[in-house]
């Protein structure tokens, strides 16, 4: 991997991601990982709540034989402004590697900034459990879900996105990683959205600049039910972040759930061997139906499993020579 961080999907690169999940695709089989990162310390900062994030990183440290603590950002005294530069400065000097969580309600983009103030500050690597921008970790878990389900080769299946909100003028971090690593890969993603959700256009324009050089196919649409059409996988983003929405956002989303929303017939539109994903939470009759959800092509556990296996390798490829030197 070109850098000592993990912020973004460009910092892997895609030797880096095809390393990440090669190691995590042989830790999962039952490599012995205790050893990996013995005697190691790792910090986990949140400034919003996390489920699977947290956990899975925490238990990740463990089973690699490091100690984890996880502190939320009120309980450093970043909530009364030291800044985050010399807080950065500070954990570096206890921990190997830090991982942050900061999602920005009121500045979009500000989490990511305050990521790469940390980075730049700390001699230790820093990964980005979810910022505004991006989700490197969720979308390595996807990809790992996505070569188990559809074969190694993931380059003559297409895979849908579907999603209804940006907040604010926000668009999803889940959505921008999968974009860029869709360009990396050479992959078939397709985003579908309903008029006026467009992606952040920073993000499209990027990836298309990476997809003209690999040979991906990345694509915008707003006819879901066309869009899905002979898909092999069709992932939902929920359509509520951190952010609680305005009622009169809430009624539109509520207007639109009767046409934007995963049903069982859009299903089987994509195909009788079609499944479906999604990075969690959603709710079940807004943007997906619960016999979707919780019905046979639902691959939503083994989804969440992947991300302990995915940062189980990420760490390890980071902090540890055997990792690099295997890789
Ligand atoms: N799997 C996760 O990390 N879930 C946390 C929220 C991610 C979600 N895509 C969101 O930003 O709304």
């Amino acid at each position: 991997m070109p850098g000592k961080d993990v912020l973004g999907m460009a910092d892997l690169g895609a030797d880096g991601i095809g390393a990440v999940l090669e190691l995590a695709r042989r830790m999962k089989a039952g490599e012995d990982t205790t050893r990996y990162l013995a005697g190691k310390n790792v910090g986990l900062l949140f400034n919003v709540p996390s489920t699977r994030t947290r956990v899975s990183f925490q238990v990740a440290a463990s089973q690699l034989g490091a100690d984890s603590h996880t502190y939320g950002v009120e309980e450093l005294r970043l909530a009364n402004r030291e800044t985050v530069e010399d807080t950065a400065g500070v954990l570096a000097r206890y921990l190997d590697a830090l991982v942050v969580r900061w999602y920005d309600m009121d500045d979009y983009g500000g989490g990511h900034r305050r990521l790469e103030a940390m980075a730049a500050a700390a001699d230790i690597p820093v990964v980005n459990a979810l910022d505004d921008l991006e989700h490197p970790c969720q979308v390595l878990g996807d990809l790992l879900t996505l070569r188990e389900l559809l074969g190694p080769d993931l380059a003559g299946r297409r895979v849908v996105y579907t999603w209804a909100y940006s907040s604010r003028q926000k668009t999803p971090g889940v959505l921008h990683s999968s974009m860029l690593a869709g360009a990396l890969l050479g992959l078939r993603f397709t985003f579908v959205h309903p008029e006026h959700f467009g992606l952040d256009r920073r993000f499209t324009e990027e990836a298309a600049r990476i997809a003209a050089g690999t040979g991906a196919e990345i694509v915008s649409r707003t006819d879901l039910e066309g869009a899905v059409s002979g898909a092999d996988a069709v992932y939902v983003q929920s359509w509520k972040s951190f952010e609680l929405a305005g009622q009169d956002e809430w009624q539109a989303r509520t207007r639109l759930a009767a046409r934007w929303r995963v049903t069982e017939e859009l299903m089987e539109r994509a195909g009788p061997d079609a499944v479906f994903l999604d990075c969690m939470p959603s709710n079940r009759g807004e943007e997906v139906d619960a016999d979707v959800k919780d019905g046979p092509r639902s691959r939503i556990f083994q989804q969440a499993e992947n991300r302990l296996h995915v940062q189980k390798a990420l760490l390890a490829r980071l902090l540890s020579e055997r990792a690099r030197g295997e890789g």
